[in-house]
């Protein structure tokens, strides 16, 4: 029975949607310790920003496909050690970037009118007009730091509200600004100019406490921050000073270097001109569905066999180009399996060559599904499409990518693979044929026209009369039956291949007596 856990609070629409096709069980709030002795039972595992799955319970995830992340940031998941252990980790990009941008303007206007503040005087019995005067948004500068989906949408409402608009993204270009209006800055101009800021930006090494001490003394002291991105961005003592101390107008926060936040933070010291609110960027009824029936969605299909439409550790394939390129994911993958047997041992080099109008497709999936078939017969099971190029990397293959669109061989062009070793070389090639036929239809430059089967048998040998029907009597001798055979020569009586497809596999003796058939050079049988 297919288990998916279910391990923090997720829309009820979502876990119908995985009830399609698993056992689900719901238990959010688990202590670590118990997480990693219950996850070697389970499947697919659905999470939101609670759940912290570290490579310890990833090295526990014995039966593991895949790790759902309902929401955008992945920061909970140790996603290189889910990669390693070939698990798929997917996300809902999009599904609460309105919600998030809601969130941080909610807050810019809070911040700018005191809402929290007043409605706290209020209620404790105060009627303060005079003390919680605010400033309008309207014709303030807005700073925006990331102008990706989130930070885009908060740019065209503020400049719907009247404001003028600029960004600091190093990675947008000026094209995508001024078509959206917005005047890209540099950071340090961005700080000293703006009356508002608000952070739509990752959390990386790069981005950790961007916004420090030093650039905060640099903001008007009326300017106001947002960060509704992700924690440790802000230094949050530097800012809890520099609110405290009016060298900036306020700030207000829904994110924390570390959640939930710490009781003895400095932020929790800070009376006045600050808005703090646990982490409910996404926390919309709308976005909450949204997530979970993408998530669900992703999980549901890849526990099918199929491909997810947003996964964040095999990048350049998704569910899009996995479709179309699908006879031609098969036979790089058919000929990495082929090349990795006949090389019969370490590769230090693969080249993978997209010829004439194979070249037009994307190379990445085509390399890493080559690299899935060259590891598999080391690998077996445990390599696939998430960790090949990794599992390639941590072995030493190195790896060449090129594409010759000149090359003419065939319609629908052809992949070429060939790999080095220290004691030979060996490539192959194939094409796709009409209705997604797989054709082999070179071995180390031989010529051949075979389609690929589930035993195979390739020789080296000289081209002499008599090889071909004692190869032959031999496997009949042995029960062995032949389904096909194919002879690759390129002069008369010169060196030559012979491929075989064949009903049965090549019992270890038997090979021995086909290496001892004089002519014979070479023998590799071959399991696909
Ligand atoms: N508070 C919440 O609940 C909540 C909800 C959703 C998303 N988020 C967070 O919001 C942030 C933005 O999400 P998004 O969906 O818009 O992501 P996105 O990938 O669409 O946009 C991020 C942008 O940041 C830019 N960027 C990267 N490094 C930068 C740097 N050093 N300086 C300036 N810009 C840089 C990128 O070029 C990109 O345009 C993320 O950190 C995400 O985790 C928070
Ligand atoms: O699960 C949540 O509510 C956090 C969502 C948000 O931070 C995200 O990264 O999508």
């Amino acid at each position: 029975m297919t288990k998916v856990l279910v391990s923090d609070p997720i829309d009820q629409a979502g876990i119908d949607i995985l009830s399609q096709v698993a056992q689900v069980d719901v238990r959010t709030g688990l202590p670590p310790e118990e997480l990693k002795a219950i996850i070697g039972d389970y499947d697919a595992l659905m999470i939101r920003s609670g759940t912290t799955v570290t490579a310890e319970i990833i090295e526990a995830a014995d039966k593991l496909r895949i790790i759902g992340r309902a929401g955008v940031g992945v920061d909970n998941v140790d996603v290189p050690a889910a990669t390693k252990r070939g698990v798929l980790v997917v996300n809902s990009p999009e599904g609460n970037t309105i919600a998030a941008a809601e969130q941080a303007l909610a807050l810019m206007l809070a911040l700018s009118r005191h809402v929290p503040h007043a409605h706290a005087s209020t209620m404790a019995g105060g009627w303060d007009r005079k003390k919680y005067v605010g400033n309008e948004l309207y014709k303030k500068k807005l700073g925006v730091v990331g102008l990706g989906k989130i930070g885009s949408h908060v740019a065209r409402v503020a400049k719907a509200m009247g404001m003028d608009v600029m960004a600091y993204d190093p990675y947008v270009s000026a094209e995508r600004a001024q078509q959206m209006q917005v005047r890209l800055l540099p950071l340090p101009a961005l700080f000293a100019e703006a009356d508002f800021v608000s952070l739509h930006l990752p959390r990386t090494p790069d981005t950790e406490n961007l916004v420090n001490a030093e650039l905060l003394k640099t903001m008007k002291s009326t300017a106001r921050i947002v960060n509704c991105a992700r924690g440790g961005i802000i230094d949050e003592a530097a800012l809890a000073e520099a609110v405290e101390n009016g060298t900036i107008g306020g700030a207000a926060l829904d994110v924390y270097a570390k959640e939930p936040l710490e009781a003895g933070s400095p932020l929790r010291q800070v009376k006045e001109r600050l808005i703090l609110t646990p982490h409910l960027g996404a926390s919309t009824e709308e976005a909450q569905e949204n997530v979970a029936i993408d998530v669900a969605e992703q999980i549901r299909d890849v526990l099918l066999g199929l491909p997810a439409r947003s996964a964040v550790n095999i990048p350049g394939l998704n569910a899009e180009v996995m479709e179309q390129l699908k006879p031609h994911l098969q036979l790089a993958e058919t000929l990495g399996q082929l090349l990795s047997q006949l090389a019969g041992g370490p590769i230090s080099e693969l080249e993978v060559r997209l010829q004439g109008d194979f070249a037009a497709h994307p190379a990445q999936p085509l390399v890493v599904a080559a690299l899935k078939g060259l590891l598999s017969t080391a690998l077996g099971d445990s390599i696939n499409y998430v960790n090949a190029s990794l599992e390639a990397k941590e072995r030493g293959i190195h790896v060449l990518e090129v594409k010759d669109d000149a090359s003419r061989d065939f319609a629908g062009g052809s992949l070429q693979l060939s790999c080095r070793n220290s004691q030979a070389s060996h490539s192959v090639t194939g094409a796709v044929f009409a209705e997604g036929e797989l054709r082999i239809t070179t071995i180390d430059e031989f010529p051949v026209n075979v389609a690929p089967s589930r035993h195979m048998l390739f020789t080296r040998h000289r081209d002499m009369p008599g090889i071909i029907g004692q190869l032959g009597s031999l496997l009949g001798e042995h029960n062995v039956n032949i389904a096909s055979m194919q002879v690759g020569r390129r002069i008369v009586r010169g060196d030559a291949v012979m491929v075989l497809s064949l009903d049965d596999p090549i019992p270890p003796s038997l090979l021995v007596s086909v290496h001892a058939i004089n002519g014979i050079q070479e023998a590799h049988p071959v399991t696909l």
